[in-house]
């Protein structure tokens, strides 16, 4: 047994400079036969499709009914179809996402069952959006390593042995407090010192790992905090750039739990969405790297409540700091440097904080946010 795993290593190897797919095959054999955790039962049958079908891929989203997935699907469908861009997820979707495309059931916990989604239907694209975020992290670590940790082995395992595409977010959270915090570069010293961050940092070297020793064509973008007007954050240390817009709207006061003087990277979700297809969509011989910051603008509670003030001058902030929820962004960057995004395959982003502002504050008043997610 040990013979045929180090023949195929060796004819791997020979095959370093090929295209990813061939590789794939070869180790996903090898895995197959080896004393890996995983039984790899599909042994010399595996499938690449993702190298052949980049024009009309059929995408599973995991963890898609968080703040990002229900959007993300949205703009997919309409460019690959809406039958091609599967969501899941672990909860029960509301009705508007259960009529508007396909969806089904999948706990990435469950390496079989996610086995069975890709071969029944024929999945060539994977977009691995569940996770357990900075703050809920923080309460629940033993669930952060499960989700964050387990959950992404399992990803990378599945998309080597059926040669998928997988794209997995990192975040601004990869970095800590003795990164380089204004700007960040894409490569430098990264001690996190929450387990999502852990885990993301854990996530982009596996990512990294799995494309030089098995050609997995794996692809990870760092988002910065994401604001969106039609779905709610999970549970992170930005969440207050998106419910500020809320209470503004709705009662003029809002209590934030971060200090007014907390400078962090931020995105409007229209830019972290199209960048994400974008990469996902980049030829491969672009891509010098497998792990880009974005970046788009970056702000304090203070510049934000003073934009917000620019249209709804009534609006009153107040600070009740969160001490888990400061330290986390204390350690956080202050901006992003993304220019190998911007050389290598284009990035720009369109939204700064002046646009963020009027786009959120039109659609939370015209109700816009509760037709875009319909
Ligand atoms: N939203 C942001 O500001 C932001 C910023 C940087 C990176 N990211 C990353 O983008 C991705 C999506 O973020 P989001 O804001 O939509 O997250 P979210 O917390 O809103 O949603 C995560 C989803 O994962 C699901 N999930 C949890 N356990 C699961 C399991 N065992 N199996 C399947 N699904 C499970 C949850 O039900 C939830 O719907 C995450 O990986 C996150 O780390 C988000
Ligand atoms: C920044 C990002 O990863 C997420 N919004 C969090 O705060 O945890």
């Amino acid at each position: 047994m040990m013979l045929v795993v180090r023949l195929l290593r060796g004819a791997v190897k020979r095959a370093g400079s090929r295209p990813p797919c061939s590789t794939e095959r070869l180790i996903s054999a090898a895995r197959g036969i080896s004393s890996s955790s995983q039984d790899f039962s599909a042994f010399g049958r595996t499938q690449s499709a993702s190298c052949t079908d980049t024009d009309r891929p059929k995408i599973l989203i995991t963890g898609g009914l968080g703040q990002l997935g229900v959007g993300l699907a949205k703009l997919l469908r309409r460019r690959f179809g809406k039958d091609n861009v599967i969501l899941s997820d672990i909860r029960k979707p509301p009705n508007h996402v259960y009529h508007n495309g396909p969806f089904i059931f999948s706990d990435i916990l469950d390496y079989k069952n996610l086995r069975e989604i890709v071969v029944n239907n024929n999945i060539s694209w994977l977009v691995h959006y569940s996770a357990v975020l900075s703050a809920v992290g923080e309460s629940n670590v033993s669930l952060a390593k499960e989700v964050n940790i387990t959950g992404l082995h399992n990803i990378l395992d599945i998309a080597t042995e059926h040669g998928l595409r997988v794209f997995v977010p990192s975040t601004i959270g990869a970095f800590g407090p003795s990164s380089p915090r204004d700007p960040t570069p894409d490569l430098c010293v990264q001690r996190p010192r929450t387990i999502y961050g852990v885990s993301k940092v854990h996530a982009e070297l596996m990512g990294e790992y799995y494309h030089h020793r098995y050609g997995l064509d794996f692809r990870c973008l760092r988002y910065p905090g994401i604001i969106s007007a039609d779905s709610q954050p999970g549970g992170g240390t930005t969440d207050y750039a998106v419910q500020i817009f809320h209470a503004a709207v709705k009662t003029g006061h809002f209590e934030c739990n971060l200090r007014s003087d907390t400078r962090l990277p931020m995105m409007y979700i229209d830019d972290c969405l199209r960048a994400t297809l974008e990469i996902l969509e980049a030829p491969a011989d672009t891509l010098a790297s497998r792990t880009y910051n974005i970046h788009a603008m970056s702000f304090t509670p203070h510049d934000l409540t003073q934009e917000i003030q620019k249209v709804l001058p009534d609006l009153k902030v107040t600070y009740n700091v969160d001490p888990v929820r400061q330290a986390i962004a204390e350690g956080w960057p202050m901006a992003l440097e993304d220019s190998a995004a911007r050389r290598d395959w284009g990035w720009k982003h369109e939204y700064d904080l002046q646009e963020l502002v009027q786009t959120m504050l039109t659609q939370i008043n015209t109700g816009n946010h509760l037709a875009q997610a319909n």
